[in-house]
C-alpha cells in the first residue's frame, strides 16, 4: 500500500501578519500536485492559526507547533489540545528538537503529549532525531529508537501519526543529511516499528525527513524508498516551498 507523500512547513517563531498573508498568497497560487498525491500541512505560530486557516486554500491544512500535555486549566501561557480541536486545527507538531533542547521536553513528556493530543482527535507530527555528538558517537539509532519507544508506549494507534526524523545537526544549519544517511535511519525506524509495534504500522506510517530541506535537494531525498515526505523549516517561508511540494511527483512516477 502506497504511503501518501507528506510535506509539512514549520514556520517556527517567524512572521508578521503582512508576511503571513504573503506566504498564504504564495501557497494559494502555487501549481502543486493534487491532494491525492501530496498532503500539505503548514504550521504557523499559534496567533496566526485562525488567519492562515481561513485564508489558505482547502487543499492545504494547518498544524499547531505545540500543545499542552493534558487537559487545559491553570497553565499560564499554554494552549491545550482541546482548544486546537475546538478551532478545527487538524494537526499538531510535537517533540520538535528545539523544544526538547531549549525547553527541556523529555522523551516521556513528548510521549504523554502525543497520547493526549491523539485522544482529543488531533493528528500528530511527532519529531525524533539525534544531535551531532550522538551521531558521532554511533548512538543515532539508539537515540531515535528511545524517542520513538516513549511515544509507542503511550499510544494505541499510529493511524493519526506521522513520524518526522529530524537530525538536530541538520536543522537550520544548511548541512542536510545525505539521501543515503536519511534513508538509512528511515529504514531502521521502519524496522523498529515492524519489530516493536506491528508490520502493518511499519508499512503504513509515514516517516518524513526534516533538516535543511530545500528546492535543490528535495527530489533526491524524496526519491529514497523510506522517505515519505518532509518537515521543512526555513524554506517553508519561501517560494521554493512550492518546489518542495512538487517533489511528491518523484514518488508518483516511481
Ligand atoms: O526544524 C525543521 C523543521 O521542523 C527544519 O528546519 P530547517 O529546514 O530550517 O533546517
Amino acid at each position: 500500500m502506497a504511503r501518501k507523500f507528506f510535506v509539512g512547513g514549520n514556520w517556527k517563531c517567524n512572521g508578521t501578519l503582512d508576511e503571513v498573508k504573503k506566504i498564504v498568497a504564495m501557497l494559494n497560487e502555487g501549481a502543486v500536485p493534487s491532494p491525492d498525491v501530496v498532503e500539505v500541512v503548514v504550521s504557523p505560530p499559534f496567533v496566526f492559526l485562525p488567519t492562515v486557516q481561513s485564508s489558505l486554500k482547502s487543499d492545504f491544512q494547518v498544524a499547531a507547533q505545540n500543545c499542552w500535555v493534558k487537559k487545559g486549566g491553570a497553565f499560564t501561557g499554554e494552549v491545550s489540545a482541546e482548544m486546537l480541536a475546538n478551532l478545527g486545527v487538524p494537526w499538531v507538531i510535537l517533540g520538535h528538537s528545539e523544544r526538547r533542547a531549549l525547553l527541556g521536553e523529555s522523551n516521556e513528556f513528548v510521549g504523554d503529549k502525543v497520547a493526549y493530543a491523539l485522544s482529543q482527535g488531533l493528528k500528530v507530527i511527532a519529531c525524533v532525531g539525534e544531535t551531532l555528538e550522538q551521531r558521532e558517537s554511533g548512538s543515532t539509532m539508539e537515540v531515535v529508537a528511545a524517542q520513538t519507544k516513549a511515544i509507542a508506549d503511550k499510544i494505541s494507534s499510529w493511524d493519526n501519526v506521522v513520524l518526522a526524523y529530524e537530525p538536530v545537526w541538520a536543522i537550520g544549519t544548511g548541512k542536510v543529511a545525505s539521501p543515503a544517511q536519511a534513508q538509512e535511519v528511515h529504514l531502521e525506524l521502519r524496522k523498529w516499528l515492524q519489530g516493536n509495534v506491528s508490520p502493518q504500522v511499519a508499512e503504513k506510517t509515514r516517516i518524513i525527513y526534516g533538516g535543511s530541506v530545500n528546492g535543490g535537494n528535495c527530489k533526491e531525498l524524496g526519491g529514497q524508498a523510506d522517505v515519505d515526505g518532509f518537515l521543512v523549516g526555513g524554506a517553508s517561508l519561501k517560494p521554493e516551498f512550492i518546489d518542495i511540494i512538487k517533489a511528491a511527483e518523484v514518488k508518483k512516477s516511481a
